[in-house]
């Protein structure tokens, strides 16, 4: 028997923030703001000590091109320990990596190496599968050490006023599934990209308050077929098609 379909098993509202999930998103804040204005973040936010070091730098003229490669370093840092304690705030919510309805195996496209394909047939909407990860900035991932070939860049909608902080709101994010400890079980890293929007027939709809993206049928899927997925032109930009760990730069 089929598992029951993933919309059955819409978890509730996200919870609520933990202190140590706020103290870390505003000092992730004022990282992102040091890092873009090559500056320290305007008054009254005082740099968070864990940093002080680094912003100070960024006063002194003949210091600002190491501090800022510090920032880059210490932004990907704060990053995951804000998304290792979001993952403790959801401890209990279920994850969702779905797939017993997907296989994993050689891709239909030549030298894709592995790729997903349905057991049985999906209906147009329906999740085939959650991507689950990291959630980053586009400047936070740029000193990730992993390959960035299971990395999906996912435009975010702004969120309403007065939202809670969540890992991500608004503006573009990228959700990263390398090195996290469910890696093995994210079968929706396997989607490959056919790089032809006539052959696309899934699309990732963002879920980051829960650390994932659902894998949605754009259109009805038969029995047997790939699962595709439009990575975008950004990801095609850094790596060539050929296997997971083909980086270009
Ligand atoms: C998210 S992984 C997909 C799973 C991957 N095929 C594997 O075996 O682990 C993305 C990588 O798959 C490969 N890939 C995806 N679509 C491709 C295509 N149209 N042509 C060639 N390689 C592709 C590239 O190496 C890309 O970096």
């Amino acid at each position: 028997m089929l598992p029951p379909p993933l919309e059955a098993l819409h978890p509730p509202p996200p919870p609520v923030p933990s202190p140590l999930f706020l103290s870390l998103h505003a000092r992730l804040a004022r990282l992102q703001h040091a890092y873009e204005f090559g500056a320290l973040p305007p008054l009254p936010s005082l740099p968070d000590p864990d940093d002080s070091d680094l912003l100070a730098a960024l006063e002194d003229c003949d210091r600002v091109a190491e501090a800022m490669a510090a920032v880059k370093l210490r932004l990907h840092d704060v990053r995951l320990l804000l998304n290792a304690e979001w993952r403790s705030v959801l401890h209990g919510a279920p994850r969702v990596f779905g797939g017993a309805s997907l296989r994993v195996s050689e891709s239909l496209i030549p030298g894709a190496g592995l790729g997903l394909f349905a057991r049985a047939a999906v209906p147009a909407g329906a999740t085939c599968c959650c991507m689950y990860g990291d959630v980053h900035s586009l400047s936070s991932h740029r000193s990730a050490p992993g390959t960035g070939a299971y990395a999906i860049l996912l435009p975010l909608a702004a969120p309403p006023k007065r939202a809670p902080p969540l890992p991500a709101q608004g503006g573009d994010a990228i959700l990263d599934c390398e090195g996290v400890p469910a890696f093995a079980r994210v079968k929706a890293r396997f989607a490959n990209d056919p790089r032809s929007a006539a052959d696309t027939n899934c699309r990732f709809v963002p879920e980051l308050e829960y650390l994932r993206a659902r894998l949605v049928a754009s259109r009805d899927i038969r029995a047997g077929e790939e699962v595709y997925v439009d990575y975008g032109e950004a990801y095609w930009a850094r790596h060539e098609g050929g296997g997971p760990n083909t980086l270009r730069n």
